[in-house]
């Protein structure tokens, strides 16, 4: 059996920097990884969707320029999107092969179970290390709908290597892959259905949220089927066909499932480990990453961290902080995210009702798109932006912002947060116009009231 410094589960977004790092400084890491490197961001995740995005988004706008007085016609010439898509895809992947090649981590290309305590069999490999680090993500969590198992079904896995437009689309769960997979679909030309299982699409979100991404589907032709199940699949002369539980029937050329995701969890073995999994399969661990096992720790989605690429490479960067002596915790950090869909959805902190019942004196206010000239002049009228706030400390607590590229936008609120300023700094701040983010003053503004305050000595 060999032995080394650390060893790394998984070639996620927190587990390649933190291998890479720990062998540049002169140790021996070893890094099992049984798919492509670079993990689900890379490969099945963030940049293949992104680079889609591009594709279906600039389609989407030309069309919608018809406001503008611009008439286009959009010509879709989508195996050429797709091979840009796999190209980028595949650029990124070699660049964490690169990566991982020049710091010397000793990469084993297969899949890593524990054997004993940080003990790990992988291939012809067995290796312990005083330091284990699980970064193993997820995959996509299947339902158990008759017929379905067999079926020529996509799921963000096979989805990027589409080589031909479907003409229909039926799409299985409403999230964040579901939102930006299937209005990127029908923006490059499929006739697409969603099936949403509650009365909402993003249904972690607040209801205005939901409200606006619906109408936005509409505009886009989707037809969205609220408080339906799939009761039956079937797939027949390259169609599939659904039956819903309201008895209508919905047809398509790709069927998209995409309804969660389960941890990475069950080839490992934890249990020889001392490792312990929560009822779901994840990785439990303490403020620290710490798992139940000596010497172990987990990030990322594996770890049922918010399952974003920035918070599993921040894991990391904490991680190491903490092995190097920090006291800091998983918790003290301001955390962000965003949906890529048109209009974007950026959200930091908490939401009013979150606040409400953490028992803060909280309060919110809003803007919506038609109030802000920047909307008005370029014809983004979906949308608002909103924001929390401590009546007691005066403190920003969290803001959701609906509209074009709020991915951005929303930063403004991540780094006050993490300075921890109240309202007032953004209040008095003066933002140019005419620009999107003129309006975040303009949002804390309303927590003064429209007029400036009178003068008493006039
Ligand atoms: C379609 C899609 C779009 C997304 N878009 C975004 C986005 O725009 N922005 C964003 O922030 N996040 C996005 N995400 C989420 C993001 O991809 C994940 O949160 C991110 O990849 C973090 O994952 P990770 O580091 O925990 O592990 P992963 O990146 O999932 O990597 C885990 C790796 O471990 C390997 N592995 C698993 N088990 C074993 C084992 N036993 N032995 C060896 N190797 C193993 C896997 O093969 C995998 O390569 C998206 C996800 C999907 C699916
Ligand atoms: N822009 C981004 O950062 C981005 C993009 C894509 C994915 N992600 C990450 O990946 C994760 C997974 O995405 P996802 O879209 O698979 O999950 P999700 O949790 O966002 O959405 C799944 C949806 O499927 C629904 N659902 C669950 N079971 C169902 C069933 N049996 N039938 C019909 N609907 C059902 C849920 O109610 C939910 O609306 C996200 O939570 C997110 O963290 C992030």
């Amino acid at each position: 059996m060999e032995t080394a410094d650390v060893i790394v589960i998984g070639s996620g977004q927190g587990g390649i920097p933190l291998a890479a790092d720990f062998a540049k400084e002169g140790r021996k890491v070893m890094l099992f990884e049984r798919d492509a490197l670079g993990g689900s961001c890379i490969n099945y995740g963030c940049t293949p969707s992104k680079a889609f995005l591009a594709a279906a988004h600039a389609a989407g706008r030309s069309r919608q320029a018809e406001k503008l007085g611009i008439h286009t016609q959009v010509e879709v010439n989508f195996p050429a999107v797709m091979e840009r898509v796999r190209a980028i895809r595949d650029r990124f992947s070699q660049g964490a092969h690169k990566r991982l090649e020049g710091a010397g981590v000793n990469v084993v290309c297969a899949e890593a179970s524990f054997t004993g305590e940080r003990t790990v069999i992988g291939g012809d490999v067995t290796v312990q290390a005083p330091l284990v680090v699980i970064n193993t993500g997820t995959s996509s969590l299947i339902p158990d709908i008759p017929g379905l198992a067999g079926t020529p079904y996509l799921t963000n896995r096979n989805f990027f290597d589409l080589k031909t437009l479907p003409p229909r689309l039926l799409v299985i769960g409403a999230g964040y892959i579901g939102l930006e997979l299937g209005q990127g679909l029908a923006r490059l030309g499929s006739q697409t259905h969603l099936i949403v299982r509650g009365d909402r699409v993003l249904g972690q979100e607040e209801p205005e949220v939901s409200e606006v991404l619906a109408e936005a589907l509409k505009q886009d032709g989707i037809q969205v089927h609220f408080e339906v199940n799939v009761e039956q699949v079937a797939h027949e002369n390259d169609v599939f066909t659904l039956t819903l539980s309201n008895g209508e029937q919905l047809q398509g050329e790709a069927l998209l499932v995409v309804i969660g995701r389960k941890p990475n969890t069950d080839a490992l073995n934890v249990a020889a480990s001392g490792i312990e999994l929560d009822n779901q399969g994840f990785v439990k661990i303490n403020d620290q990453f710490h798992t139940t096992g000596s010497g172990v720790y987990a990030i990322g989605d594996a770890a049922k961290q918010p399952a974003f690429t920035h918070v599993s490479w921040e894991d990391y960067r904490r991680l190491k902080a903490i092995l190097c002596g920090e006291n800091r915790t998983r918790h003290d950090r301001v955390l962000g995210y965003a949906m890529y869909t048109e209009p974007q959805v950026g959200r930091v902190g908490m939401t009013l009702e979150q606040a409400q019942k953490k028992g803060i004196n909280a309060r919110c206010v809003t803007l919506p798109m038609s109030h802000i000239a920047r909307a008005i002049e370029w014809g983004h009228d979906l949308g608002f932006y909103r924001m929390v706030i401590d009546r007691d400390t005066d403190k920003i607590l969290g803001a959701t912002l609906v509209g074009y590229e709020t991915a951005e936008l929303v930063h403004v609120f991540l780094s006050l947060m993490e300075a921890g300023a109240t309202w007032q700094l953004l209040e008095r701040s003066v933002h140019i116009h005419p620009t999107y983010g003129e309006a975040l003053p303009s949002l804390a503004r309303l927590l003064v009231g429209d007029d400036m305050p009178g003068c008493p000595n006039m």
